[in-house]
């Protein structure tokens, strides 16, 4: 029989006026993955918050309810209390020190030791850290994990998949951890790298630590979790073995009414008027290098741009707004752009919704109405007042409020009121606000980001769906830079494909997925797959261990793009096949 170790009754939390889970009651077992899903301000953080003992939660009145971990009711004073107990926790923000290696970060507070001279004479104050200890632990750690990284490298200079590892290795490297709670650990992943992290979650469960898996990728909870728990609006609408379920079950409950996904229209763009040329732009963004890349982009046109991560897909937009060092030329609206001014595009007309929310996107500390009318305030000079022919100058607080309420209901941003804190919002909520700041400047030519990372399947809807209809009434001409190919061809006109630094090809929304799984790897045409074929003998060698090499092209094709959930290894195929 299962053991029970953790056991949830009656909860009950509330910030201020808000109640934000009522009377949850859920119970996992020894070794059990549960799949905890909602909409962007469900509760689910604020559940695993709870467990947790975070600050935040006591600061605020604490919460209703029991919880008992091992038969035992907790009453953690702090996070320090619930890691003791065996609960670790990897939040949605990184909590590592940037400075520091990954192995110092992994074995903080509990660092290796060994006898010396002077701790004689002086006592434990003097110990000595034993860094080759200490290495071999965070190595272990990594191992386990089943990713290649270097655990010497210092966190800042990571890509920020290794450090999402990093933050797991701690976790696990505590030897008593029986609970681990993940809060969307794949939003930032790529395809291969969290089918890894999958298949470690399994190997843990199957050690016997249970684990709490947040995320807004439901095939990721249909492949890896026992039980999923459905919250919606701080309720529990749903527990239930995940076999007894299917992913569209689970986002009805999750939105609470029925879903149909392909529901964007499709336009072909009919203008060819270049409203952005792009001639030999190369852009020095750490892990997305652009590489002379040449591109048109049509006036009312919805751009899509995809590829594999690293690819040089995100270095274009960061590029045009002159955010990371940048040559080659662009030309916008038949002017040239002085480069590497990042205030310039924005006066000119160009707006990014960068795919860092937190680090470009917002102001953490200030208010949601404030966040929104931001970039309108500094560049365009809107929402102020002027007194005595232009001398005093005030900012427009009501009309600033009125512009923030207006965005709250139209893209449904979940808040108490427009005065709340950015930093309070849930992720998906957060990236809301990014896109309202985004059309109250009414640039003409809008560039957003992974738009879609991290949030909920209902907002994902909402926020394609808007873009769309911006791009329909405004006639705004759009980039949509997106990991997910899917999601590019429900919205684009065109699609283009980042290989390398440059433009892959271009391919109209319908095409063949294969073409496009095609031109992310770089591969013409199927001489060159022949080629890779036979460059990797025998059973398990194209993909890891998923297909033989004589398998069909189409299978291929989709293990590559991650579709049918699985992972290609495609960056160690590479490798070894010498096209780097
Ligand atoms: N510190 C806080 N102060 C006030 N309200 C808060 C605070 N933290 C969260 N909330 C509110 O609690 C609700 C639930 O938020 P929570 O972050 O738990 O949602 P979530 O389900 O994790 O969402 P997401 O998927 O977007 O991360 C939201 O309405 C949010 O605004």
């Amino acid at each position: 029989m299962s053991e029970l170790l953790l056991k949830i009754e009656n909860l009950s939390k509330s910030f201020g006026e808000n109640c934000v889970l009522k009377d949850i009651n859920i119970s996992i077992n020894k070794g059990e993955i549960i799949g905890l899903v909602g909409e962007n301000g469900a509760g689910k953080s604020t559940l695993m918050k709870t467990i947790f003992g975070m600050p935040v939660i006591r600061e605020t009145g604490g919460y209703g309810g029991s919880i008992k971990f091992e038969g035992k009711e907790i009453d953690f004073k702090s996070p320090f209390d619930a890691l003791e107990a065996g609960i670790g926790m990897v939040h949605q923000e990184f909590s590592l020190i940037p400075g520091f290696e990954a192995t110092e970060n992994i074995v903080l507070n509990r660092e290796s030791t060994k006898n010396s001279f002077l701790e004689i004479l002086f006592g434990d104050r003097i110990k000595q850290l034993d860094s080759l200890e200490m290495e071999a632990r965070a190595g272990i750690a990594v191992g386990h994990l089943g990713v290649k990284m270097d655990p010497k490298t210092i966190i800042k200079e990571m890509p920020v998949a290794h450090k999402q590892f990093t933050e797991i290795a701690r976790e696990i490297e505590r030897e008593n951890t029986k609970l681990l709670v993940l809060d969307e650990p794949t939003a930032v992943l790529t395809e291969s790298e969290a089918e890894i992290l999958l298949q470690t979650m399994k190997r843990l469960a199957n050690e016997g630590i249970s684990i709490v898996f947040i995320t807004h990728r439901l095939n990721e909870i249909m492949e890896i979790s026992d039980k999923v728990v459905v919250l919606r609006d701080g309720v529990l609408i749903k527990e239930i073995e995940t076999k007894k379920t299917s992913s569209h079950e689970i986002t009805e409950w999750m939105i609470g009414r029925s879903f149909s996904e392909s529901e964007t229209v499709k336009k072909a763009a009919q203008n060819k008027e270049v409203l952005l040329e792009l001639d030999k732009l190369w852009v020095d963004m750490p892990g997305e290098t652009v590489k002379k890349l040449d591109l048109k982009v049509y006036k009312g046109e919805i751009l899509g741009i995809g590829g594999m991560a690293g690819q040089g897909k995100l270095g274009i937009a960061n590029g045009v707004m002159g955010l990371y060092t940048t040559g080659g030329e662009i030309t916008f609206r038949g002017e040239k752009l002085k480069l590497n001014q990042p205030k310039l595009p924005l006066e000119k007309g160009i707006f990014l919704v960068s795919e860092d929310r937190k680090g470009v996107g917002l102001l953490l500390d200030g208010t949601i109405e404030d966040n929104i009318a931001y970039s309108a305030i500094q560049i365009k000079d809107e929402f102020i007042k002027r007194y005595l022919g232009g001398l005093v100058e005030w900012v427009d607080e009501k009309n600033v409020e009125k512009n923030a309420l207006e965005y709250i209901k139209k893209l449904e941003i979940r808040c108490m009121s427009s005065k709340q804190t950015a930093g309070e919002l849930s992720g998906g909520n957060q990236q809301k606000v990014c896109l309202a700041k985004a059309f109250t400047m009414k640039p003409e030519l809008l560039m957003v980001s992974e738009p879609t990372r991290g949030i909920d399947v209902g907002a994902k809807k909402l926020v394609l769906e808007t873009l769309r209809e911006y791009n329909e009434k405004y006639g705004t001409t759009i980039i949509i830079t997106s990991s997910e190919l899917e999601e590019l061809r429900g919205i684009s006109d065109r699609i283009a494909i980042i290989t390398e630094g440059k433009v892959a090809g271009i391919l109209p929304p319908e095409a063949d997925i294969i073409k496009f799984g095609e031109l992310m790897v770089g591969i013409g045409g199927d001489s060159e797959l022949k080629e890779l074929r036979e460059i990797r003998e025998g059973v398990a060698a194209i993909t890891a261990g998923i297909l033989p090499p004589e398998a069909d092209k189409i299978k291929i094709g989709e293990l590559m793009i991650g579709i049918e959930g699985t992972d290609s290894e495609l960056e160690e195929l590479r490798g070894t096949d010498g096209k780097n």
